[in-house]
Order: structure tokens, then sequence, then C-alpha cells
């Protein structure tokens, strides 16, 4: 088990912001923490890490209490707020880690080699862009090699070139063996790093109805769509259109016995689809105004 979160409460004065978050993460991976502004992630993230003390529930991270002083050595945690320091340089900042966490100065040079920071090391971050204060923390996150990297909104304020670097980093961490948990609302960044997302909706997480379309979708572009249609759902295949061609979620249907039914109704197929749903559209199934069933639990 590298990371268990059971049954989490939070609210701040009236407002109760997380109701009962549970989830364990068995598999080194990436995972992506999604939901609308406000829903909850850096409080969530920062009960995770210990910052920040739940009103219930408990948090374990490799088999050990959240509270436990020896998981430092095992996790980093980059917040989206983190305060540096203007008038000392990038290399201060690792430094100063590296001496709590009593790191070589091969391994400093290392990290930032590898987050692409060793040509501004030496200057003061005063004079630093959006960007490279956004490398220096990630930097900083990484240089202790954690297991479990916990990451709150790292792509804010980074380039085309910037996020591409620091998504080739994330990939290269997982191969490695390295956890990551991000919080993120770049959907598209999202579905080059992972397909596993957690959606955080109303201070629950949202159990998606995989069954339903196990993230794939097929689509047939058709002759006659409407006939295809009424053929089909008559054969108790569930489809529906959409922009003039046939949708259908389910991974339970043989395609062969779509292909017959259309071929006995002598419809002709010009195209079929098979499609992975995009986490932007897993969103939009989410978070449209129809209600959800909340999770009482998830294990990815
Ligand atoms: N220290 C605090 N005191 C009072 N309310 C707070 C505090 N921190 C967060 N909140 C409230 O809790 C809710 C969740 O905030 P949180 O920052 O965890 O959400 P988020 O999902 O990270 O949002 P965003 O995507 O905008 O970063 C919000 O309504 C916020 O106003």
């Amino acid at each position: 088990m590298i990371l268990s979160v059971n049954n989490i409460y939070k609210s701040y004065g009236k407002e109760q912001v997380l109701k009962g978050i549970t989830f364990e993460i068995n598999q080194p991976q990436i995972i992506a923490l999604v939901g609308p502004n406000g829903s909850g992630k850096s409080t969530l993230l920062n009960i995770i890490t210990n910052l920040l003390p739940a009103d219930k529930g408990e948090v374990k991270i490799l088999g050990k209490s959240n509270r436990d002083p020896n998981i430092f050595r095992e996790i980093a945690f980059m917040q989206d707020n983190t305060v540096l320091y203007d008038y000392l340089t990038g290399y201060d900042h690792l430094q100063f880690i590296g001496n709590i966490q009593g790191l070589s100065k091969k391994q400093l040079l290392d990290s930032a080699e590898r987050i692409g920071i060793t040509g501004y090391l030496n200057k003061k971050v005063k004079n630093y862009s959006l960007g490279m204060k956004q490398h220096l923390l990630l930097a900083m996150a990484v240089v202790n090699r954690p297991k479990l990297l916990i990451l709150d909104e790292p792509l804010n304020g980074l380039d085309p070139t910037s996020a591409i670097r620091v998504r080739d980093l994330l990939l290269a961490l997982r191969e490695e063996g390295t956890t990551i948990l991000l919080s993120s609302h770049n959907l598209a960044e999202i579905d080059r790093v992972t397909s596993t997302i957690l959606f955080l909706k109303k201070g629950s997480l949202i159990q998606e109805d995989v069954s339903q379309f196990e993230r794939i979708r097929y689509q047939f572009k058709v002759d006659d769509v409407v006939k295809a249609e009424r053929a089909l759902i008559a054969a108790g295949i569930p489809v529906e259109i959409v922009d003039d061609q046939l949708r259908m979620y389910r991974q339970d249907v043989s395609i062969d016995l779509i292909l017959q039914t259309l071929e006995q109704e002598k419809i002709t197929i010009d195209d079929i689809e098979k499609k992975v749903l995009g986490s932007e559209e897993r969103y939009r199934k989410i978070f449209a105004d129809t209600p959800q069933q909340s999770t009482k639990s998830i294990k990815v």
C-alpha cells in the first residue's frame, strides 16, 4: 500500500469541504485529482501531507501514519503557494532541503540538471519568472527521490516547452517507481500522463460508472442513422444519435452483433471509430447537473 486515505472530513466554519473521502493507491502510478475551483483539492492534499488537520479520518503513507516524522524522507509535496525567498538563489533553496535530508551536493546538482535549472541555479529567486520558480519548486520536491510525490497544480504558469519538460519528468519518475498524486485543471495535460483520475465533487469522490462506458466510445457513421438506431435498439443494443452518428458506450456488447444487425437491415457503415474517453469528456459527464453517485471507497 502506498497511500491510504480513510474517511476524511473537513469543515471550515460551517462550510463542509470534505465529506468522507476514502481511497487507496496500491501500485506505483500517476493519479490526478480533478474538481472545480473550491472543490477541496488543496485541502485534501494538505491533509494528506499533514499540513492541515482533518476533523475526522486517517491517512497512511507506506503503511505509516502521516503524522510519523520518519515519512518525510519518503514523500515530497509541492504546494501551489510555497514561499520562495527572493534574496536567496535556487541553489540555496536546494541546499536548505539537502541539509535537512542529508543529501550530497551531487544529488542537489543532479536534481537541478534533471529539471533543467542548472543555468540559473546561482541567480537570486527575485529574478526568476513564474515558470522558473515552478521548476525550482519541482527540483526541490524531487531532490530526495521520494516514493510518493504530491503536486498541487504543478503546471500552473508553464509555457508549452516547460510543460512538456515537466510531463516528461513525471513520466520518467513513474517509470522509476515513484507514485505521483497531482491536482490540475489542465485536462489535456492530464490525458498525456494518466487516465487514473479521482473526481472530487461537492466534497465527495465520484464513482464513475465504468461498466457503462469503460472510458471507451464507439462511433458509427452510417447511411441511414435513424433506421440504424431503431434496429439496434430493437436488438437490445443501447445507442444514441450524436452529430448524425451513432454512439455507443458499452463494452459488453459485441461489435459483431452490431455489424450483423446493421447488415440485416441493409444499412451501410461508412466508418467505425473507437475512442478512449478523454478526461474532458469524463469531466463533462460528472460535472453536468445530473446527480452522480458519490463513492464510499476507490482503489487504484
Ligand atoms: N483556510 C481556509 N479558511 C476558510 N475557508 C477555506 C480555507 N481554505 C479553503 N477554504 C475554502 O474551502 C473550499 C475548498 O478550497 P480548496 O482550496 O481546498 O479548493 P481547490 O479545489 O483546491 O480550489 P482551486 O481549484 O481553486 O485551487 C473553498 O470554498 C475555500 O474557500
